[in-house]
């Protein structure tokens, strides 16, 4: 552990075209943290993500971004190696539709395997046990190894997103509404399965959410967006059980009314 935050965000802010996308925002996230975005639809979580992500360019800002030896760099001026190299080593993104975390035509062994290969892993035999170890710890049935996830329930697939992200130990996973369109008993066995990989891994995350119970249940610090602006940021508890901001009002009591 150091006192060096993983990620410090500087002033982001993106446009596209005259549309804000998010505005000024600020913050730094520390390793082995859960940093929850809320707010309404269209303001500006995923943009926010993407930024962090390093998939999209910020009109303004930074992300210094700290390396596992320690330097601190500013992602804007990786070259496209040391990019991608981050992506595939440092980093996990969970996405909503999994059709876009995973590659639906190949086996879920491979799914989870082919993270391996890409970091040079070449033993065939040792690459299936760890991708069997990993289907395992998602709660996917090992006789599934060499089905694809096409033939998987939405939960299975989430999950098996997950497992492809985490199985070269990423010090970081960017999750964009990972269970939003699940059945709610679905929702909850996935919710339970990452909050304690996430503890087990010590992960640092961002998760993109507009539900607050998965904001609650899953991290410890909350930042809330209206408008491409953040309104209100700090300990989860803290903000939804007194929040100050009048939009975080508005939107824990509209939660609690449902
Ligand atoms: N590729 C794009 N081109 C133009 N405008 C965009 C683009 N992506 C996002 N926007 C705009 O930026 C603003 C923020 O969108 P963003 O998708 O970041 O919000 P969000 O909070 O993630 O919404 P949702 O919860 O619906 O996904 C919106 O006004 C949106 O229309």
């Amino acid at each position: 552990m150091t006192d060096t935050p993983l990620i410090e965000a500087k002033g982001l802010t993106r446009h596209y075209g005259s549309r804000i996308g998010c505005t000024d925002v600020s913050f730094d996230l520390f390793e082995g943290e859960v940093l929850a975005i809320v707010g309404e639809s269209g303001s500006g979580k995923s943009t926010l993500l993407k930024l962090l992500a390093n998939e999209i360019e910020p009109t303004r800002g930074t992300v210094l971004y700290r390396l596992r030896d320690g330097a601190v760099r500013d992602l804007a001026r990786l070259s496209e190696p040391e990019r991608r190299l981050l992506a595939r080593t440092d980093w996990g993104f969970v996405r909503q539709d999994a059709r876009d975390g995973l590659r639906m035509g190949v086996s879920a062994g491979a799914n989870v395997g082919e993270r391996l290969m890409a970091l040079g892993g070449r033993h065939y035999g040792r690459i299936r046990g760890t991708a069997a170890d990993w289907l395992g710890r998602v709660e996917i049935d090992g006789g599934r190894i060499d089905d694809t996830p096409k033939t998987f329930s939405g939960g299975m697939r989430q999950r098996l997103q997950i497992a492809r992200n985490l199985v070269t130990h990423p010090r970081l996973v960017f999750m964009d509404e990972p269970t939003s369109g699940l059945d709610v008993s679905v929702q909850a066995r996935l919710l339970d399965l990452i909050r304690g990989l996430v503890a087990d891994l010590g992960l640092a995350v961002v998760i993109v959410t507009h539900d607050l119970a998965v904001a609650r249940l899953l991290s410890h610090r909350i930042m809330v967006m209206k408008d491409g602006r953040v309104v209100e940021a700090g300990l989860t508890d803290q903000v939804l059980d007194d929040p100050a901001d009048a939009y975080t009002q508005l939107l824990v009591s509209s939660v609690l009314a449902a």
